[in-house]
């Protein structure tokens, strides 16, 4: 299923994940920028990747394993949809009635920013500011919780949130999403969620929640198209009550074979 994109997106920035321009388009720099920005930090000498674990083997593609297969690895679904489209909610539903760990991008982040390192500070700054922490950084957060988990099913939430995240979780996990659950919702139904959400998030204010949906228009819509081109995409209409999208969602995972 291709995605369809929404009228007043050009065809050309949904196609570029680095959007070129000058500094007005600031707001729209992946990771790469950041990288150079913050080089101190993100330069260290960096120990090569290690054998993978016997724990992340079972994310290797196609690993059969020799005990039976049980060390298979999990489904794993990501779950996207702009900010405020309501993925936490129904992941914790679908944790809940489907037996499915439910690890957060953003909740794995934030609790970065609690143990108050450097690496913390790095993060609060950027997600104040509406835009994507460095990939090495979260997905090294869902490789530690994905190794710590004996789930056989997976949600993956908020994440990939542009291409580089898809395609340093996929070099340094060596696996690749089952499924990718996309939540569709209008870009003003998002924005009174988000100013009622009252979590006292530092990224639920109108100038960040701005900059935050411009970021999911440019980098994220063409991770979604990725994975709609393989085939991977399923759409769920993102408005109504939370019970009425959860039966749209049911339907869908109560027609998948784990
Ligand atoms: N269908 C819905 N209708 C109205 N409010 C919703 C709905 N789903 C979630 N919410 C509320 O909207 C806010 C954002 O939802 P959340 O699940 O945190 O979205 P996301 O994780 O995509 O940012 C929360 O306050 C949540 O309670
Ligand atoms: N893959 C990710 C996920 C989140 N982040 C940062 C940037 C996001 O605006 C914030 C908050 O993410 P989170 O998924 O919690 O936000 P929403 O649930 O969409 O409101 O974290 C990131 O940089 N990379
Ligand atoms: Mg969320």
């Amino acid at each position: 299923m291709v995605v369809e994109k929404k009228k007043k997106r050009g065809k050309s920035e949904a196609a570029d994940p680095q959007p070129r321009g000058g500094g007005s388009r600031d707001h729209l720099l992946c990771d790469t920028m950041w990288r150079r920005r913050v080089g101190a930090l993100l330069l260290r000498p960096r120990s090569p990747l290690p054998p993978p674990s016997s724990t992340l083997r079972r994310h290797l593609p196609d690993h059969q394993g020799s005990d039976g297969g049980n060390s298979r690895k999990p489904f794993i679904a990501f779950v996207l949809g702009g900010p405020g489209s309501g993925k936490g909610t129904q992941c914790a539903r679908i944790a809940s009635d489907y037996g499915f760990a439910h690890l957060s991008a953003g909740d794995l982040l934030r609790n970065e920013i609690s143990s108050g390192t450097e690496k913390g500070e790095l993060i609060l700054d950027i997600i104040k500011q509406g835009k994507i922490v460095p990939s090495e950084i979260t997905v090294e957060l869902i490789r530690k919780a994905m190794e710590s988990t004996d789930a056989k099913r997976v949600l993956i939430d908020g994440f990939p949130r542009c291409e580089e995240n898809r395609i340093a979780f996929e070099r340094i996990t060596g696996t690749e999403p089952d499924l990718v659950v996309f939540f569709d919702c209008p870009e003003d139904e998002m924005v009174k969620r988000l100013l009622g959400r009252n979590q006292g998030r530092v990224d639920d204010n109108i100038e960040t929640i701005k900059k935050r949906l411009k970021v999911f228009e440019s980098l994220n819509i063409p991770v979604i198209d990725y994975y709609s081109s393989r085939g991977k995409v399923h759409k769920i209409n993102a408005t109504g009550t939370e019970q009425e999208i959860f039966g749209a969602v049911r339907k869908l995972f109560s027609s998948l074979r784990f």
